[in-house]
């Protein structure tokens, strides 16, 4: 679904990503990990197109996005959720939510109702401002911004940096929600009669809620093998391990991991 290849990125003169590959498959939930300061943000940043790129390629579906500008890459479904929520504190929840829309032409369609679904505690705090909330509701306000466009690829950076426990395990339950049809499309050959639309509208509702490939930058492993079903790490800005959760080893995580 995304793939990177030998990308190259620097700050300045300072070379931050070396020659970066990696590949998501599609219905993956994919943990980007490593320790601090080894390029993971820097990393989504490119994928986002928030960072300009030396050199190399990054595609999704099949298209590259290199050329391609932040906005069009989230109209293409990729949904971004950055480090510290990056809400707007003076802004209303609704009024949040609505700027996940700017992306699209078509501004005619609103926030769509499963968001609420998936976080009722947003529909009730519509109108409250965003900086009044706690860390927790921000964080799914940030999550529900970003699933505005209806994303088949939602990218994470550190979702439960700063949330308490009992939050976490709900962030933990919505991840594997949205990720468990592991992307697969629903298909309807035929109009059948015994269909209605109803019916057909929320099948293909529920199939686009929950079947989304995620890549998310975490560091807590407890709640990497909840909620990741595979996992890459990355060293001195270079993919230098991934598999399998089963293949996370102790030795991997003392090289690589462990600070
Ligand atoms: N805007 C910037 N200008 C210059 N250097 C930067 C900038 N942002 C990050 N860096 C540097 O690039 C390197 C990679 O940083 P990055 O934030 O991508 O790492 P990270 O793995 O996400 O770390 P963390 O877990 O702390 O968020 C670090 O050495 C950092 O100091």
């Amino acid at each position: 679904m995304l793939s990177v290849a030998a990308l190259n990125q620097y700050y300045g003169e300072s070379h931050t990503l070396w020659d970066l590959s990696l590949d998501i498959p599609v219905g993956a939930s994919v943990a980007l990990m490593g320790r601090n300061g080894v390029g993971k943000t820097t990393l989504l940043k490119c994928i986002m197109g928030l960072l300009p790129v030396r050199s190399g390629e990054i595609r999704y579906e099949d298209r590259s996005l290199t050329a391609l500008r932040a906005e069009q890459r989230a109209e293409l479904g990729i949904g971004y959720v950055p480090q510290g929520r990056e809400i707007f504190p003076m802004l209303t929840v609704e009024e949040n939510l609505k700027t996940g829309l700017r992306a699209r032409g078509d501004k005619s369609k609103g926030i769509p109702e499963e968001i609420f679904e998936i976080f009722p505690v947003l529909k009730t705090m519509l109108r409250r401002r965003g900086g009044d909330l706690s860390g927790g509701q921000q964080q799914q306000l940030a999550i529900g911004r970003a699933l505005v466009l209806r994303p088949k690829l939602l990218i994470l950076d550190e979702p439960i940096e700063g949330i308490q426990p009992n939050i976490v395990s709900e962030i933990g339950d919505v991840i594997i929600r949205l990720n468990r049809a592991r992307g697969k499309e629903v298909h309807f050959e035929k109009r059948e009669s015994s269909v209605t639309d109803e019916i057909r509208d929320a099948i293909v509702r529920v199939n686009r809620e929950m079947g989304v490939t995620v890549l998310l930058v975490e560091q807590k492993q407890h709640f990497v093998k909840r909620v990741a079903d595979r996992f890459l790490i990355m060293d001195k800005g270079r993919i230098v391990a991934g598999g399998t959760m089963a293949e996370l080893t102790e030795d991997l995580v003392r090289r690589y991991l462990t600070v």
